[in-house]
């Protein structure tokens, strides 16, 4: 176990020798004799057809998939589903969905399934929506949700419901969970969330409450550890292309012109070291192909001097004319200046400066002032319209799946877990391990080693780099 977070959450059984098994909670470990009744899936016509659609107690769902030979078979997640037997009955259920913390394709999806899910394939009628994040628990009004209500809103961006950063109050939070007679908390929101959740999860644990919470992963920069990718992602990298596409054409318009698109993706401030997630900008970048350089906040990069940006931006000009530059948001923070640093916003996250500004106005001074050499540069900040879209097809069905996914786990008892894709399988995940660290883009790794090769840009790394990066890709 490696939490410092929450070190009671997840519970670690031994298999046969050999693997192990990180499994979520469930309400029985701490409230005894509870009654199981059968699942009401087995009557339901479109499910009893199929054949095993209950998932077994025992089935678990590895983290590698590649593993050496005779290396350990390592830690397993227990495997998400439908259970053939349930701890709540429907007309018990009083559930209720809050979402919290930045936007992300995908939120009104998973709503809509989770509110659907509960109805139809378990026939629970009340669900609550928390209006404005956390807060809303406490502070602001509550709206009563069915299938009628949510019928179309995965047509919309943004969630229904309203979010917010800040506000967490685990006390006031589960006060009113307890007043309102609530049983059943799905709570949709990032690695802050996540945290949020685990405390609320807790916090319900010590007051012996027949409350079960479920986490539903949300983040658009990708970096929420373990699971495969997260709801919004695909559907940011599609619109970035958008941006990226439009980068392009002013560029090869104009003579000696730079296209410059930033991207979302920046780091936790929660976390020990700052890590970093350039995600989206690899993606969109490997996706593109029109792109000559990727700036991440993972893989520091310098202006001047040989090897540099600008000897790479002046060579492409000579060489094409033009350039797509994509930098994430995160990317080159240390080099700007340190004064709005220290500022956080509500959730306590790093408040960062615009690099893509900055980086503007520095490309626009070397150029004219150091190289005497005209250039054009063309901005494009999309960073809020990536943000605030609908989900495409793949995401719909990614969030059809979580948002089900929990409402299975619920229903059969599990509490204080995230739902999670790992491998293509779905998990319940204890939340310690989705907030212990963060995810980040691996400049070791294959995937940053492709980018370099479609871009042809120049690694700005030196061998120090190289080993430091290593040694934290191991850890
Ligand atoms: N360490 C924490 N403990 C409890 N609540 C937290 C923690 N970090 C963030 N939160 C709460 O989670 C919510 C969303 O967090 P935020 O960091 O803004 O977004 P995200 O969940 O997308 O990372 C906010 O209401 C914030 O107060
Ligand atoms: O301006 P806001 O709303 O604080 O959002 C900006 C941040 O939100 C994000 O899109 C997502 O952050 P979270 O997942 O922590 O909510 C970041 O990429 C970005 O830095
Ligand atoms: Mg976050």
């Amino acid at each position: 176990m490696s939490s410092s977070d929450s070190p009671e959450i997840s519970k670690l059984e031994i298999i046969d020798g050999d693997y192990v098994l990180e499994d979520v909670p469930h309400l029985s470990d701490y409230i005894p004799d509870l009654p199981t009744y059968p699942n009401p899936l087995q009557d339901n016509p479109a499910y009893s057809v199929v054949k095993q659609y209950f998932v077994h107690v025992d089935d678990s769902v590895p983290q590698k998939v590649v593993v050496h030979k005779d290396g350990p078979r390592g830690i397993h997640f227990r495997r998400a589903g439908a259970r053939q037997k349930v701890y709540f009955q429907p007309d018990d259920v009083h559930a209720c969905i809050v979402t919290c913390g930045g936007l992300c394709p995908g939120l009104n999806t998973v709503v809509r399934e989770i509110v659907c899910g509960l109805h139809h394939m378990y026939g629970v009628k009340k669900v609550l929506g928390i209006d404005g994040g956390y807060k809303g628990f406490y502070a602001k009004n509550t709206v009563y949700l069915n299938p009628k209500v949510v019928n179309d809103i995965h047509k919309r961006g943004g969630t229904i419901l309203g979010t917010s950063r800040g506000g967490h109050d685990t006390t006031k939070i589960v006060d009113s969970i307890q007043d309102r007679g609530i049983n059943q908390v799905y709570i949709i929101g990032g690695d802050g969330t996540q945290r949020g959740a685990a405390l609320i999860f807790e916090e319900i644990r010590r007051r012996g409450l027949k409350v079960s919470v479920a986490g539903i992963p949300k983040t658009i920069d990708n970096d929420i550890p373990v699971i495969d990718k997260s709801f919004g992602f695909d559907t940011a990298v599609e619109e970035a292309q958008r941006a990226i596409n439009a980068a392009h054409v002013e560029a090869e318009s104009s003579d000696n012109c730079i296209g410059l698109v930033k991207v979302m993706g920046r780091y936790s401030v929660q976390s020990k070291r700052n890590l970093w997630a350039g995600f989206i900008a690899m993606h969109a970048t490997l996706a593109n192909r029109d792109v000559d350089c990727c700036l991440i906040p993972e893989s520091p990069f310098y202006l001047e001097g040989s090897g540099g940006l600008f000897e790479y931006i002046e060579k492409r000009l000579k060489e094409n004319g033009h350039i797509v530059i994509v930098i994430a948001e995160g990317a080159g923070q240390e080099l700007l200046s340190e004064s709005i640093q220290s500022m956080t916003d509500a959730s306590g996250n790093k408040l960062l400066q615009d690099v893509g500004l900055w980086l503007s106005q520095r490309i626009k001074e070397y150029f004219s002032k150091q190289r005497k050499m005209p250039i054009n540069l063309k901005y494009i900040d999309p960073t809020y319209m990536i943000r605030a879209v609908p989900s495409n097809a793949s995401d719909n069905v990614y969030c059809t799946l979580l948002a089900q996914s929990a409402v299975h786990g619920t229903m059969a008892g599990y509490t204080g877990f995230t739902c999670g894709l790992v491998h293509g399988r779905h998990t319940y995940i204890p939340f310690n391990r989705i907030t212990e660290k963060q995810n980040k883009v691996v400049i070791t790794d294959r995937m940053w080693a492709r980018l370099l090769s479609s871009t042809n840009q120049p690694s700005f790394l030196s061998a120090k780099d190289i080993v430091e990066d290593k040694t934290d890709a191991g850890q």
